[in-house]
């Protein structure tokens, strides 16, 4: 898919706050890989802000593709990225969207439960920074049917197209095994088509493009 203007500006704000930075990375499947993503990095309101604009101008784009009635976000980093994206769909797009997300430790006190905000029900569209072995957002799929409600789409902020262990990469098995769309506010191929509209990163560019060839899906 072509880059979009809004996309452009996501990638250049990665870029500035260090989210997305080129170079060697060893990452946890062995890979080395020629780009690296930190969302940890969030770490400012004025960026908090921001991202959640983007998700929301995401899921804005996707809207024939993304129905959902409430927003779920698997703790823990994606807690901020849900509570910054329904303030923007309230702010931007006038939409009152309720969210929840999940304890990773069981409260036996208080109210109790492991699920904070609003009730599951209905179809939820869950959100998370990255997908990479696809485990937390199994254990989302599971915490959103374990409580009555469908998950319905996934929206990531970046989508790395890679292969898993088989042919397809994480997002695409998520896709044929729960039959739910799996977007993202950019993937690889829009990192490199930026990249390649820059043409001030030529070294990264080839081997961004290496890195495609070895292991994109
Ligand atoms: O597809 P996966 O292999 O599950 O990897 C991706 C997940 O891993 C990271 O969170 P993590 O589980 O480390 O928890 P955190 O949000 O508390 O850092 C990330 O924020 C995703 O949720």
């Amino acid at each position: 898919m072509a880059l979009e203007q809004y996309q452009r500006e996501f990638i250049e704000f990665l870029i500035s706050q260090e989210i997305l930075s080129f170079g060697s990375f060893t990452l946890k499947s062995g890979r080395i890989s020629p780009y690296f993503l930190n969302t940890g990095k969030f770490s400012t309101g004025e960026s908090l802000s921001k991202i959640g604009k983007y998700y929301a101008k995401t899921i804005e784009s996707y809207s024939h593709e993304l129905a959902y009635d409430g927003i779920f976000g698997p703790a823990y980093k994606a807690i901020p990225l849900i509570s910054s994206t329904v303030i923007a769909l309230s702010d931007v797009f006038k939409k009152n969207i309720p969210y929840s997300f999940n304890r990773k430790e069981i409260k036996d006190h208080g109210e109790g439960g492991n699920i904070v905000g609003a009730s599951l029900s209905g179809k939820i569209l869950i959100i998370d920074d990255v997908i990479t072995a696809g485990t937390s957002i199994r254990e989302s799929f599971e915490i959103i049917s374990k409580h009555g409600a469908k998950v319905s789409s996934v929206l990531i902020a970046v989508d790395r197209q890679e292969k898993g262990t088989g042919h397809k990469s994480a997002v695409q098995q998520i896709e044929s095994d729960f039959g739910v769309p799996v977007k993202a506010i950019v993937n690889l191929d829009q990192i490199i088509e930026y990249i390649e509209e820059k043409g001030d990163y030529d070294e990264h560019l080839i081997k961004m493009k290496e890195y495609k060839a070895l292991y994109g899906v």
